[in-house]
Formats: structure tokens, sequence, C-alpha cells
């Protein structure tokens, strides 16, 4: 920051009276001086470089607008990474992030979701061949998987890619209205080619989906290929500058190599050779699951430190009538509302942080074709994708509401985060679908357990436990609070698999018996993800010393006791907690709220972000939020003139229409 710029007096106060030092949590989260060093120098760089390039802020403009300026900033984006020479996924992220702060961009698949999967699905001839056309963005593409009709079951996906031996190629097509491709980003404008997956029918037999490259637009014109019928999908919720696409395929012809062959192939003759394990057509998705982790959680800690600077710097009503108007982050309720959701932040990026760790640890593993850790992967990443985004979503919209008024102006940056957090609880598989395969996983492990067999370390929380009842005591001591998240896990997915097997025993089919416990499948596998990510920032505070350690000791408890408090039935009903111990806790709730506020604006500085990444009149670091806010209202479009000439149009007409009908007297300019 500028050590001229001006602050606002209680911001300095704030910071002043911080019992820790918020840039040792930095280097924390950063991994350390010297990555914390090139993270500022990265962002800020393309956040200058931005401003250069004279877009205009995301919020004043119209959807064609923020498109065309996504595709200016994108290119921009591309050429730096190529001049500073970063090929480092975290650098990239890390600029990424300050060139589309919470904003979609038309490219954002051209890695995540066209390299990566066809890097994972291609055979390595495919691979030479098109990876240079990728990365260097002669081509480029989307995953397009989703159908009108069809974006959950996969099975159920209606596109069909039919080989014809007497040409070598297979035949794309679209059959019905409902098997038009539908949402896949970038699709609409941009991409010149996708992944499609569809229904492989060779020697009339369907092998299921699989995974084709089809060029979907000229190269050079741009315009769409013969029997291809591509466009936007219109205006949504959020994701703005995102053109998400609709596909219809006629018919299409591709040559056989085109689809995608390192795991299953046809033969010239149309002879189909299976993969190892049909699961890893999946993989793309798997990955993607990971980053949205990532992604989630970033947007809470911006809203949250959006929402706690602006708390810090809004003075309204009084506690003591006569003593002045307090900071409203001094009231109990704003501290409840908003310091969970600081501690959801912590706890959603440690969360991020292992989830990726341990998909690069296992991916080399399945590379070579070793698929034991695969389940595993797959259950943790679906339940942390859906456990991650609800959170975050919910989070972010907690801290919009706590922002009052000026927390429904686009100009506070909110609106924008939750939009863009709220889409991740869909896309890469809705959440529901999502953390009942987490569930499934859970059933597994227990009839594997049932029968004498191994489970990996982490679901070892389900083998029986000596202790029936909690230790927890007033000290709230770390070790018998994850007990209780583990006790609360192992007992919802037991009594899952005992609901299920009564429902069999009723009579009721495999099928049916899922579909008649799946609200309670679902919630021992929220159970088993939020026990997860109490267990991962405990372990991340736990490597902490000194006055971080404490500080961060204290907002685990409140992540914690907030989440026992906000479930307390499920740690009641079996008597595992008593009603003593729980009477505890709302007290302990409260006086962590009150110890947390005196280190809560340096809990939120030390996340980080610079202004341009917050892009919010209320987050900003030196807290000068109406002189912003006020900025903001006369860039709005409609001052661009005075009189508009729709008050020409349609308000003066009508306003002398109503006069003439009730009063019949002439309007006059004056009162
Ligand atoms: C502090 C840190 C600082 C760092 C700074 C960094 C800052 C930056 C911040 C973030 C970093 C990240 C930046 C990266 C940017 C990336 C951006 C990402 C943006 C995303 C944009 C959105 C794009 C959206 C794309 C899409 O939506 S694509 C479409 C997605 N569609 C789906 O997900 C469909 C969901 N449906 C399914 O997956 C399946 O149909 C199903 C629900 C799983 C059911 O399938 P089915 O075969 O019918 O299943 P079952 O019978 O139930 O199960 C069969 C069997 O298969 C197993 N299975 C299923 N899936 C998988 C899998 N994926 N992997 C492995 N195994 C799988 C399942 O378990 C069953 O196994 P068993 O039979 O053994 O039980
Ligand atoms: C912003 C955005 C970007 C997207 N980008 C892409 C993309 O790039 N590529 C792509 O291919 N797709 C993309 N999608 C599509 C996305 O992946 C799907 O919308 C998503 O997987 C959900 O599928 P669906 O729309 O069919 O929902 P549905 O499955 O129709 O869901 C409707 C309801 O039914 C419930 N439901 C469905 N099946 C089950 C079940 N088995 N058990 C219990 N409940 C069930 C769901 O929980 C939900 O409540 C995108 C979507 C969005 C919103």
């Amino acid at each position: 920051m500028a050590a001229t710029q001006l602050v606002n007096p209680d911001l300095v106060k704030e910071r002043q009276n911080a019992a820790f030092s918020p840039e040792h949590l930095t280097y924390f989260l950063y991994g350390g001086p010297e990555k914390t060093k090139r993270k500022r120098f990265l962002q800020n760089l393309v956040i200058e470089g931005v401003k250069k390039l004279g877009v205009k802020q995301y919020a004043t403009v119209s959807r064609e607008e923020q498109y065309e300026q996504a595709l200016q900033k994108y290119a921009y984006l591309v050429d730096t990474e190529r001049q500073l020479g970063i090929t480092n996924s975290t650098d990239k992220a890390l600029l990424h992030e300050a060139v589309f702060p919470c904003e979609s961009f038309p490219y954002i698949l051209q890695y995540a979701a066209f390299i990566n999967p066809f890097t994972m699905l291609a055979s390595e001839e495919q691979k030479a061949k098109w990876l240079p056309l990728m990365k260097n963005f002669r081509l480029v593409g989307t995953y397009a998987q989703t159908e009108m009709g069809h974006g959950s079951f996969l099975r159920g996906l209606e596109t069909t890619a039919t080989y014809d031996p007497s040409t070598q190629e297979f035949v794309l097509h679209s059959p019905t209205i409902s098997s038009i491709k539908y949402w896949p980003a970038g699709l609409g404008k941009t991409a010149n080619a996708c992944i499609v997956m569809a229904q492989l029918i060779t020697k009339g037999h369907n092998y299921g989906m699989h995974a084709f490259l089809l060029q979907i637009r000229d190269l050079d014109t741009h315009q769409p290929l013969s029997g291809i019928t591509v466009g936007d999908i219109g205006s949504k919720f959020g994701l703005s500058a995102n053109d998400n696409g609709f596909l219809k395929m006629d018919n299409v012809r591709i040559p056989r190599n085109n689809m995608l062959m390192r795991h299953s192939r046809v033969l010239p003759d149309g002879t189909y050779i299976e993969p190892k394990n049909d699961r890893l057509m999946y993989g793309g998705m798997t990955s993607i699951r990971t980053d949205v982790v990532g992604v989630a959680s970033r947007r809470l800690c911006i809203a949250v430190t959006i929402a706690i600077r602006y708390s810090a710097v809004r003075r309204q009503s009084e506690i003591e009538p006569g003593a002045g108007e307090v900071q409203v982050l001094d009231f109990q309720t704003q501290q409840y509302r908003l310091f969970p959701q600081l501690a959801a932040a912590y706890a959603t990026t440690f969360a991020s942080t292992t989830i990726s760790a341990f998909y690069r640890t296992v991916s080399p593993h399945i590379e070579r074709g070793d698929l034991q850790e695969l389940p595993m992967l797959h259950a943790l990443s679906a339940g942390l994708k859906a456990y991650t985004s609800w959170t975050c979503a919910d989070g972010v919209e907690v801290c919009r509401l706590a922002c009052g008024g000026h927390g429904y102006s686009e100009a506070s940056g909110l609106p924008k985060a939750y939009v863009d957090t709220t889409a991740a609880c869909t896309y890469e598989g809705e959440n529901y679908v999502l953390i009942l395969q987490t569930a499934r996983y859970l059933m597994k492990c227990c009839r594997m357990l049932a029968e004498g067999e191994q489970v990996p370390e982490v679901m070892d929380f389900l083998r029986p436990s000596t202790s029936e009842t909690s230790r927890l005591d007033a000290r709230l001591v770390m070790g018998d609070l994850i007990q209780a998240f583990a006790h609360r896990a192992a007992r919802m997915t037991r009594d899952a698999a005992q609901s299920m097997q009564t429902s069999i025993v009723k009579g009721e089919n495999p099928g049916q018996a899922w579909n008649s416990n799946s609200v309670q499948l679902v919630a021992a596998a929220k159970a088993f993800t939020e026990l997860h990510v109490v267990r991962v920032f405990a372990e991340a505070v736990e490597t902490m010393r000194g006055s971080l350690r404490h500080v961060m000791e204290s907002l685990w408890r409140l992540f914690a006791v907030n989440n026992i408090v906000s479930s307390l039935g499920d740690f009641l009903v079996d008597g595992y907690l008593s009603t003593q111990q729980v009477s505890l806790l709302e007290p302990a709730q409260r006086d962590l709220l009150k110890e947390l506020r005196p280190d809560a604006v340096s809990l939120v500085d030390a996340l980080d972000f610079p202004d341009g990444v917050l892009d919010s009149a209320l987050g900003r670091w030196d807290g000068q939020v109406y002189e912003a806010l006020y900025d903001y209202s006369l860039r709005s479009k409609l001052n661009e003139k005075q009189v508009l000439d729709a008050y020409l149009k349609h308000q003066r007409p009508f306003m002398e229409s109503q006069w003439k009908k009730h009063a019949a007297s002439a309007v006059t300019s004056r009162l």
C-alpha cells in the first residue's frame, strides 16, 4: 500500500490493536516471504496493466461490453504470462484472480476443461498433433457434455457418435431438441472447437459416453462449420462475461482419429477396445472439482474482507445512549454473523490446499494405471466441492446482507461475488448429486468394514469407538471437539446404512432403498465432509506458533463450535453430548466472538487481497468508502446526461396525460 495513502482512523486503530502479525499469517498462506513478495508483484503488475487498457469497471457496463472487455483482458493476461515466462499453476491462478476478480471470462475452460481433459483422454499421437494448436490458441475450446435434457445423469446423454467403417468417420448427431448441448462455458461465440461427450455406437452396439474432439467453427472466418448450429444461451443470473452456449450437430462427420483414444479405442473396422476402467472418462470432472473448492473459498475470503473492513469503518447507532455512534463491528449480532464466515473462509482455504495436494499426489498413480486411490479421490473431491460451494455461497450472502443497504449496490463487489459463487453449487455436478456420490463411498466403506476389509486411514472414524459419550468441557480442547465431529459422522453413516438395510428387508430394491434414505445419506456425507474440513483446519493451526497460533486456534474453535451449535440435534440425538455440555457451547461462542473482535481486521488483512481484486467501494484497504461510493454513483450511465431521452419519450408524455386527465390544467415546470 502507498505509505501516503490517507487511511480511515478506525482502520488504523484496528490494525494497531491486533495481537498478532498479519504478515506472518500471510506468509503462512502463500508459502513464505519470497512467495508472498512474488504474489504481490504479480497481482499489482496486472492490476496496473489492466488499468492501462482503459477497460471500464465491470459493474458499470452492459453484458456485451463485459464480454468484449473480458476478451481484451484475457489477451493482455496471456501476453503478460508469456513475457514473464510463467508456467507455475499458482502464479497463473494469482494472475487470473487479479485480472478477473470474481468474474468469469470466455476462455475460462481453455486449460481447465479443454486442454486438461484432452491431455487425460488423448493418446500420445493425438497429443502431439493437437496440443500445440490448443496451447497456442489456434484451437479455442470448451467441454461440451451437458445437454438441455441431461446434465447430472450422464448415462442419459442423447448425442450420438456413430462409427461408419466405410469412410472411417464418426457421425456426430443431436437427435432431439433435448439432446442439444447446452451450458458449456465459452461455447456460444468464443470457442472454435470442443470436447464433445457422446454415446459411442459401433457395429450396432452402444458403448456409452466417450469423448470426441470437434471443430465447430472455421479457423479463419470463425463461421460455424456445416451441420453445426451454435450460439449463446442468453442472459443468466451472473457470469455475464461468459458466452455459455448451445450446440446442435446435424450428422457432422469427423475422422475416426478425433475420438480421444488413450483409454478406449475404435479400430478402423469398427471393433471397440474397452478401457481398463470406464470411470477414467470422468477424470476431467474430478480435476475441476478440486479447482472449484479453491475458487469458492477465494470468493468467501474476498467477501469477508469487504464486510469486516466495512463494518470497522461504518459507524451507526449507539450502544450506550449519548456515548456516540459505534463501529457496527462492535455489535454482537454483527460479529455473530461475520466471524463464522471468517472462520469458514480460512477453513475452506485449508481444505482447498489439501485436496489440491491430494489430487497432485494421486493423479500420477492414476496416470500409471494404479486406480486404488481413485474412489477416495472422487468421494472427497465431490464432497468438498459441494460442501465448500454451499458454505461459501451462503457465506458471501451473509456478508452482503451484513453490509446493509450498500451491500446491495454493485459498488460493494458483493453481488458479483455471490452470483459467481452460487454457480459453483450447480456446475461441475449439482451439489446434491455430488454429495450423494460421497455417501455412496461411505456406504461402501461401511460394507467393507463389516466384512473385515481394510479401508483408507481417513475412513477409520467409521470403526466402532469405545467411547459413546464426549469428554468435552469448558476448555474446549481441540481433540474433544474433533472427536465430536468424528462421532457424529460415524453415527450418521451407520444410521444411514442401517436405514438402507431396513428398507431392503421391507422389500425395496437397492435403487428404491437409496432414494428412500437419500436425505439421511446426504446428511451423513455432509457430516463426513465437515469432519474432514475441521481436521485439515486443525492440522494447519497446529503447525503455527506464538500469538498467531493463539488467534488461529480461537478462530478454529469458533468454526467448530459454530458448526456444532447450528446442527445441535445431530450431537444430542444419541446422548453423545449431554445437555450440560451443550449448555457450555453458546456462552463459549459468545466469548470467542469477543476474543476475536480486536483481531478481525488483521485476520482479513492477512488474506492479502489488493484493492484491485476486492473491486469494492466498501472493502478498500484505506477505508475511504463514502468517497468511493459517491465516485461510483457519479459514473452511473444514467448520469451521463442530466435529462434523459427516456424522459422526453416516455416520462413527460405520461406525466402530462395523467395530469390532464385528473386536473385538466397545464403542466408547469415549477411547483
Ligand atoms: C491461499 C492459497 C493461495 C493460492 C492462490 C490461488 C488463487 C486462485 C484461486 C483458485 C484456484 C483455481 C483456479 C483454477 C481455475 C479453474 C476454474 C474452474 C471454473 C469452472 C468453470 C465451470 C465449468 C463447468 C463445467 C461443467 O459443469 S462440466 C459438466 C459437469 N457435469 C457433471 O459434473 C455431471 C455430474 N454427474 C456425474 O458426474 C455422474 O453422472 C454421476 C453423478 C457420478 C453418476 O454417474 P453414473 O455412472 O451414473 O454413476 P453411479 O452409477 O452412481 O456410479 C458409478 C461408479 O462410478 C464412480 N464414479 C463416478 N464419478 C467418478 C469420478 N469422477 N471419478 C471416479 N469414479 C467415479 C462412482 O463412485 C461409482 O463407483 P462404484 O460403482 O465403485 O461405487
Ligand atoms: C454457470 C454454469 C456453467 C456450466 N458450464 C458447463 C460446461 O462448461 N460444460 C458442461 O458440459 N456443462 C456445464 N454446465 C452444466 C452443469 O454441469 C449442469 O447444469 C449440472 O451438472 C447439473 O445438471 P442439470 O442441469 O441436468 O441438473 P438436474 O440434474 O436436472 O438437476 C435438477 C434437480 O434434480 C436433482 N437431481 C438430479 N439427479 C438426481 C439424483 N440422482 N439424486 C437426487 N437428486 C437429483 C438435482 O439435485 C437438482 O435439484 C454449466 C452450468 C452452469 C449453471
